[in-house]
């Protein structure tokens, strides 16, 4: 944190059904009229879970019972810097009101509109709407019918963001596979990138482009708009920073723990997972060695989740293994 920077914590309270609990800032105060998440400054003395505590009992009587770290942004408004350290409480008690007076609306977590929020607010509505797990496929060689099978099983317990990487299939069997793949996604309601090109990605009419990290390098600008995803694959703050330049959705550090794919790689740890997610503005998932019980130690590094490989795709249940993400 500078020296100026102001600490605010950020309540993102979702209920059962999916919706989330906005507020709108009164139009004398900074980013007057514009909506937010509940929230308010750290004072001294305090750690960011107390000030949440504090400020969700003022602002509108609402008392927390389970929170997790969602994401952290530092963004320079021209007034001063914010540091908004946002939190995801999905439990809860209380019958919360405006008690300042504010309006206040429960939105579905898909209508959340960017524009009705200050600016420093984009990174945490794409958090808030992307899942805690990314699963990204096996680099399928042969047959693809085990893997349909068994991303059929993870779809079915819950994934909602799939990565098609197959370096080894040629242009004509990966764009049959993409197809199909995209089918079974889009009837589980789920999304599919692909680590191909974005032409690929519009011909097959997935739902976004995920990006090794050379060509995130080679790249000016963002390759689709936004009614598309894009992602990338970082190891480095040079590679996180740049992708957050290009204002991807998302990027996938790694490796974060020692992981058989690239046994010669160093992992980063979780401290450089920490470290790489709070020089990033966009959310970021672990990867490396990531299984579902490392879910807490990658919320508590600024992730917003796992991606994950072997640990599903090894694993004689692959959709057990997704659920223990989602539940
Ligand atoms: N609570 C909240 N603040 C946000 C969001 N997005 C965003 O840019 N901010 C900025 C606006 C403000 O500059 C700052 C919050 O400061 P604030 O003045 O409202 O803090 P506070 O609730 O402690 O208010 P006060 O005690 O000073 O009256 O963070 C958001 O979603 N929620
Ligand atoms: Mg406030």
């Amino acid at each position: 944190m500078t020296s100026n920077e102001l600490h605010i914590a950020v309540g993102v309270i979702v209920n059962e059904r999916g919706d989330v609990l906005i507020a709108q800032r009164p139009s004398d105060r900074h980013q007057g009229g514009l909506w937010e998440f509940p929230g308010g400054k750290v004072e001294a003395g305090e750690n960011v879970r107390e000030a949440l505590a504090r400020e969700l009992d003022e602002e509108l009587n609402l008392a927390i019972d389970r929170a997790r770290p969602l994401i952290r942004i530092h963004h320079d408004y021209p007034e001063y810097p914010v540091l908004l350290d946002v939190w995801r409480i999905d439990r809860w008690h209380g019958e919360p009101f405006g008690r300042e007076g504010q309006p206040i609306k429960w939105q579905p977590i898909e209508h959340l509109d960017v524009s009705a929020f200050p600016a420093a607010n984009r990174a945490i509505i794409h958090a808030v709407q992307l899942p805690a797990h990314y699963l990204i496929s096996p680099d399928i060689a042969g047959d693809h019918r085990v893997f349909l099978e068994q991303a059929e099983a993870c779809l079915r317990a819950g994934t909602r963001l799939l990565q098609l990487r197959c370096r080894r299939l040629s242009a004509i069997d990966f764009r049959e596979l993409a197809t199909a793949t995209r089918a079974l996604c889009h009837h589980y309601g789920a999304e599919l990138l692909l680590n191909a090109s974005p032409g690929e990605v519009l011909s097959c009419g997935a739902d976004g482009v995920h990006l090794p990290s050379a060509r995130l390098l080679q790249m000016n600008e963002r390759p689709l708009g936004s009614d598309y995803m894009v992602a990338a694959s970082c190891h480095n703050r040079m590679e996180v920073e740049h992708a957050c330049r290009l204002g991807l959705d998302f990027i996938v550090v790694s490796p974060v723990q020692p992981t058989s794919s690239h046994p010669e790689a160093t992992p980063l740890g979780w401290d450089g997972l920490r470290w790489l997610s709070e020089c990033a503005t966009i959310p970021v998932y672990a990867l490396g060695g990531m299984q579902p019980q490392h879910l807490p130690q990658a919320w508590d590094g600024g992730a917003q989740g796992v991606a994950m490989l072997s640990a599903v795709w090894q694993a004689a249940d692959p959709g057990a293994v997704v659920r223990d993400c989602t539940g």
